[in-house]
């Protein structure tokens, strides 16, 4: 087997898992997912993080095939989510004299899940564990992205064991490092990563993110996707646009539609926008595409115009569901217009406009609402929408 070294004294085991479909249920993984793990070996061995449990023979295997019989000391639970968590128990027995690093709000949730109580050390802020040549220092950063999370800041090597912050979705297909590896397919599911399962903590990164500002990071191992060593300031740069909702010139589109009314209204607002030069231009129908990519486009993005056909007087329930999620998420600084198609007294656009109010965007044009089918006022109205979008891009 491959021994794959971050440094002298630290390796990979992670495992990549292909055949999960929705990562924590819900999410499409449609090109897998690595659970990454590190093993530092020094006058005292510790292991930063475990596995999703399902892959605890490999994960061990993958251990000892570096270790053979030396026992670990330590195991560093940067988080607690399952898919790291989930093979402590595992090493517990396999490693009986371990000790299990922590903060505290780290081992109420050991406790939780897993009925472990015994050979605990908790750390706070800034604690340092001498390992040998090896040292590592520790910070909290609550909710990125739960509360108990922290960081392991190796500080010989300049390595930052991030936990789930900077993670990217997708396996490690024989590429780990990020120099091994083409940056734009990890930069999409980077994003989608982030906007996802991290993005609504977006003020709680920009915070981690100022904590950690002062360490001399030459390294960043995440417990899901690329090793980072050789582009630590472009996923630096990346996370603070992200999490501080900067966005690029574009709009998405997003509609719900039965019998494509306001499937067609989509298409005239796409048009006029192309029209006045505006080159990214995403339209979805919302019950086709998962939420996951609408949702990393509209971090993307500037505009978002949504439609929705009345529906049981409410909104179309794809699209209802996404605007949901778009406000729990608490997403900023858009731009927003409304449109949609109804036959008798409404409700999708109706219900789009207290979406509007909720979630405090900057609304550029009055909603268009057609009866039935497009028609020449409303197609009117639809041009005028996707101009006053454009105007307000330009003049971002
Ligand atoms: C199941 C169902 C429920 C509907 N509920 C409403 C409603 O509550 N209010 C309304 O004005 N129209 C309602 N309509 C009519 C549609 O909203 C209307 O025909 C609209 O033009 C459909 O747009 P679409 O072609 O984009 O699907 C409903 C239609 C269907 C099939």
């Amino acid at each position: 087997m491959h021994q794959v070294k971050l440094a002298d004294e630290i390796y990979y085991v992670g495992v990549n898992d292909r055949k999960t479909h929705l990562f924590e249920n819900y999410w499409p993984l449609p090109h897998g997912m690595a659970y990454n793990s590190y093993l530092i070996v020094d006058e005292k061995v510790a292991l930063m993080d475990t596995v999703e449990r399902t892959f605890i023979d490999e994960y061990l295997s993958n251990i000892k095939n570096i270790l053979g019989d030396r026992k670990v000391d330590y195991l560093v639970i940067n988080h607690m989510e399952p898919d790291h968590s989930g093979a402590i128990r595992s090493i517990v027995a396999e490693y009986p004299d371990i000790t299990l690093v922590g903060n505290k709000k780290t081992f109420p949730m050991l406790e939780n899940f897993y009925q472990i109580k015994e050979n605990t050390l908790e750390i706070g802020d800034g604690d340092e564990l001498p390992l040998g040549k090896n040292t590592l220092e520790f910070y909290t950063i609550p909710m990125v992205h739960w509360p108990e999370t922290m960081v392991s800041f190796e500080k010989t090597n300049g390595i930052l064991f991030s936990a789930d912050a900077f993670g990217a979705f997708g396996t490690l297909d024989g590429g780990i490092f990020d120099d091994e590896l083409n940056l734009s397919f990890y930069e999409e599911e980077m994003m989608r990563y982030f906007t996802n399962i991290v993005g609504k903590y977006s003020p709680h990164t920009q915070r981690a993110m100022k904590k950690l500002s002062g360490l001399d990071i030459k390294m960043i191992a995440a417990l899901h996707g690329p090793i980072w060593r050789s582009h630590t300031d472009f996923v630096l740069s990346r996370y603070d646009k992200w999490s501080s909702y900067q966005t690029e010139e574009g709009v998405v589109i997003v509609y719900g539609s039965m019998y494509g009314n306001t499937e067609k209204m989509a298409d005239v607002i796409a048009r006029q926008l192309a029209v006045r030069g505006v080159k990214n231009i995403r339209v979805y129908d919302a019950s086709k595409t998962h939420q996951s990519y609408i949702i990393s486009d509209i971090f993307k993005y500037k505009g978002f115009i949504v439609g929705s056909a009345a529906y049981n007087n409410e909104m179309f329930p794809s699209v209802e569901a996404l605007v949901t999620k778009i406000e729990h998420m608490g997403i900023k600084e858009h731009l927003l217009g409304v449109f949609g198609s109804f036959s008798w007294n409404g409700g999708g656009v109706k219900n789009l406009m207290k979406f509007a109010e909720n979630i405090k965007w900057d609304v550029v044009y009055e909603p268009v609402e057609e009866k039935g089918a497009l028609k020449a006022d409303k197609f009117q109205m639809c041009i005028d929408l996707a101009n006053a979008m454009a105007d307000r891009l330009n003049a971002e």
